[in-house]
């Protein structure tokens, strides 16, 4: 079945008694003749037709309508959204409504057919009528999706978002299964999808929506780090969800275990639920895991002493009884594990393994999860470091379009050693990929501070392979004298003991601001970034200042405060060109960060010398130039890689004067200032204060109330996430299977 959309500009057969009529229909790209029962249909409706193409003898093509719908005044608001989204050049909410008010259903058909009559509206003229068609007919398949969905409650951006998805597929596979949208796209949940649902008539007991809904709040539980959840919880969640009885849940659940897409698995008992690619993981990562820690190395025939001796004397240090513990572990297994937290010497201890392994030939390759880790891991060890997902060569492969790891286990990373560094940030799914693509013979080194947040996608997996004590772990205690000097380390390991903590030391780097109110702090924190730090510390304030915050929502969240530093930092001035675009506000010298990884995302440097591929979650860059007629905003990473975002694309970018406390993971930055007032419990934890504090170099300022900042000391409650993966380990052992 197909279906085109148009206006009925004239009759010309109906037969009264059976309601046959023949018509045409114009739209945008043509006129054609339909035929079908139409009883009511009048010249000058809008209506949409489902049917077929077919060729008459006498007439040729035609189109049979199957069934016939007018646009609903429902599309009034869909047209509407979509003409004030920012999707059309020139036109803001108060000029859509007067277009809206003035054609009404009509309006979309005025603007394909007849645009000279949108003079008739207050304020457009003949330019502003060009810059219409032009940008109406160059997003027409998300014009579409925009007015379908608008009334549903979906957003422009979240339009966008779906378009991005399914491309011209996204409206038929909504109408088949408007529940992948809460699979598919982040940000609409169940409800929403549920709501097109019952829309379309699906009922509340049918076995679809229950599957569905049981399935969605799997993997809601994923976002809450969740690799399984067990068989009661999902039942009360979905029951909760869903709002139908438990039985015809327990039957769904069985019927989607019989379909194998989701997996049960008992443990003491209780049964556990999977989603299919977690459970694989979980599995996977704990037997690979073993499969490496039990390689037996023998090659290196060397005085481990004597070598930490050999870098000792080069590098002029003298490393602690655990430092040279972990060099030793690492040398003589396939896999170790080195955790400490700030200042503990890793860096170091990274280093030293490094030069013992290369001064014995032995290839070693660095890699961190995310692109600021990566590059920092680069600095401090003077050798090249890649992402992840680098390192297991993500790409296209060549018979599909989806994205995947060229290194696996067919195709082994070629290497000696593989160090990667903050493990804590590295979640189940990625873990398992990393470990498929490590032949047994290449030993692991894994670096990470537990006490760090956990990964945000699901699984626990340092904290976990350190708890199994499975893993040779090797822990970092000791806080070297060089780093005790600085209250942000001394500190950040009181945090960690839940401490009070050493506050406004003079001539330190570690200091607390009391302000009551949130107008106060937000004022500190401008006067602070905007005058004071780059006056008395000599840093910049755009590059060497980051703030902060645990929460996107409030005064004080990142929302609100990358808004109004935005007025601060980057003030509108003549000469820089803004765009308003989906209710944010863009300007040249605008902060912002790239928010997911994009690995096909293209760069060239200024003089286009040079070029490559990939942008990655976390990335922070400048707005370089806004070029409004090419609807593209160009972003500089690095001082030298410039990104060209179209308008349609801005949904990867967010500004970054501010930044969540979660988005900071595995960065570092000269100076950081937390903004530390009232937030909900779960924000308000130590985890999230060290992780903050433990981003800063030179400089920490914490703006707010102290009452707060004790109670994140004092709250090390964790939301405990149900992960298998410790318990799988540690079976491995009891049941003998392990050699070692
Ligand atoms: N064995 C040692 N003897 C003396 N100083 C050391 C030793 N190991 C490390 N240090 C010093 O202690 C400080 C912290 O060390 P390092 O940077 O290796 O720790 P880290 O755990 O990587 O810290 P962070 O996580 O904060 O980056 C550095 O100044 C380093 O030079």
């Amino acid at each position: 079945m197909e279906r085109i959309e148009g206006m009925i500009n004239d009759i010309v057969f109906k037969n009264d008694d059976n309601g046959y009529t023949i018509a045409h229909l114009v739209n945008s790209e043509s006129e054609v003749v339909i035929v079908g029962c139409m009883p009511t249909l009048s010249v000058g409706e809008s209506i949409e037709v489902e049917g077929k193409w077919i060729n008459h003898k006498t007439y040729g093509t035609q189109f049979e309508v199957n069934k016939f719908m007018p646009v609903t005044p429902s599309s009034l608001e869909g047209i509407y959204v979509y003409l004030s989204s920012g999707m059309i050049h020139g036109i803001g909410e108060k000029m859509a409504k007067r277009i809206v008010d003035k054609f009404g259903v009509n309006t979309l058909d005025i603007i394909q057919k007849m645009p000279e009559r949108l003079k008739e509206v207050e304020g457009i003229g003949s330019k502003k009528i060009d810059q219409i068609v032009k940008s109406y007919e160059e997003n027409r398949e998300l014009r579409n999706i925009i007015i379908e969905l608008s009334p549903y409650g979906i957003t422009p951006n979240y339009c966008m978002k779906i378009y991005k998805k399914y491309k011209n597929k996204a409206i038929e596979v909504i109408n088949k299964n408007p529940y992948k949208l809460a699979e598919d796209i982040r940000g609409i949940g169940f409800k929403i999808a549920d709501n097109i649902a019952s829309k379309i008539g699906i009922e509340k007991n049918s076995k679809d929506r229950v599957s569905q809904g049981i399935l969605y709040a799997l993997n809601q539980s994923l976002s809450s780090g969740h690799t399984y959840l067990p068989q009661n919880i999902l039942i009360q969640e979905s029951v909760k969800l869903l709002e139908v009885q438990s039985p015809i849940i327990e039957e769904c659940i069985m019927d989607l275990i019989y379909d194998q897409k989701i997996h049960i698995e008992k443990m003491d008992g209780t049964n556990l639920i999977y989603l299919i690619p977690y459970y694989l993981s979980e599995n996977g990562v704990c037997k690979q895991i073993i499969k490496l820690s039990q390689c037996e190395f023998k090659d290196l025939n060397i005085d481990i002493e004597k070598e930490i001796e050999c870098v000792e004397e080069q590098e002029d240090i003298k490393l602690a009884k655990n430092q040279a513990l972990a060099v030793k572990e690492a040398i003589e297994n396939g896999v170790v594990i080195i955790t400490g937290g700030p200042g503990t010497g890793k860096t170091t201890t990274i280093n030293t393994i490094i030069k013992i392994f290369e001064n014995n030939k032995q290839e070693v390759i660095l890699a961190a999860p995310t692109g600021r880790a990566a590059k920092r891991m680069s600095e401090t060890s003077s050798k090249e470091a890649k992402t992840i997902h680098r390192l297991l060569e993500m790409g296209y492969a060549t018979d599909s379009d989806e994205l995947k790891f060229m290194k696996n286990e067919e195709e082994p990373i070629k290497a000696d050693v593989i160090i990667i560094d903050e493990l804590s940030m590295v979640d189940i799914l990625l873990m398992y990929s990393l470990l498929r693509a490590i032949k047994p013979g290449t030993r692991l080194i894994l670096v990470g501070d537990s006490d760090q947040l956990p990964s945000v996608g699901a699984g626990n997996v340092l904290k976990d392979m350190i708890e199994s004590s499975v893993i040779n772990v090797v822990r970092l205690n000791e806080i070297f004298r060089q780093a005790q000097e600085s209250m942000i380390v001394v500190n950040a390991h009181k945090i960690n003991n839940g401490e009070p903590l050493h506050l406004n030391s003079k001539g330190k780097d570690f200091f607390f601001i009391k302000k009551d109110t949130n107008e106060e702090v937000l004022q500190e924190i401008v006067g602070l970034v905007n005058e004071r730090l780059p006056k008395f510390y000599n840093v910049d304030k755009l590059k060497d200042i980051q703030i902060l915050a645990s929460m996107r929502k409030g005064d004080l969240g990142v929302t609100n405060l990358n808004i109004e530093l935005q007025k601060y930092l980057n003030k509108s001035e003549k000469f820089k060109v803004e765009e308003n675009f989906q209710k944010r506000l863009f300007r040249v010298g605008d902060k912002v960060m790239q928010i997911k990884n994009n690995y096909t995302k293209k760069w060239e440097n200024e003089d286009r010398s040079d070029s490559g591929e990939g942008v990655y979650n976390g990335d922070i860059g400048y707005i370089y130039h806004i070029d409004k007629d090419k609807r593209t905003i160009y972003v500089l990473f690095d001082q030298v890689k410039i990104v060209a975002y179209k308008y349609d694309e801005l949904d990867e970018l967010d500004h970054s004067f501010c930044t969540t406390i979660h988005k900071s993971q595995g960065s570092e930055f000269p100076v950081v200032i937390i903004p530390i007032t009232w937030a909900p419990p779960m924000l308000l934890s130590r985890n999230l204060l060290y992780t903050a504090v433990t981003r800063a170099k030179k400089l920490v300022v914490l703006v707010g109330d102290v009452k707060y900042l004790e109670y994140m000391i004092k709250n090390n409650k964790t939301n405990d996430r149900y992960s298998n993966l410790a318990y799988k380990l540690n079976k491995f052992r009891e049941e003998g299977l392990l050699v070692k």
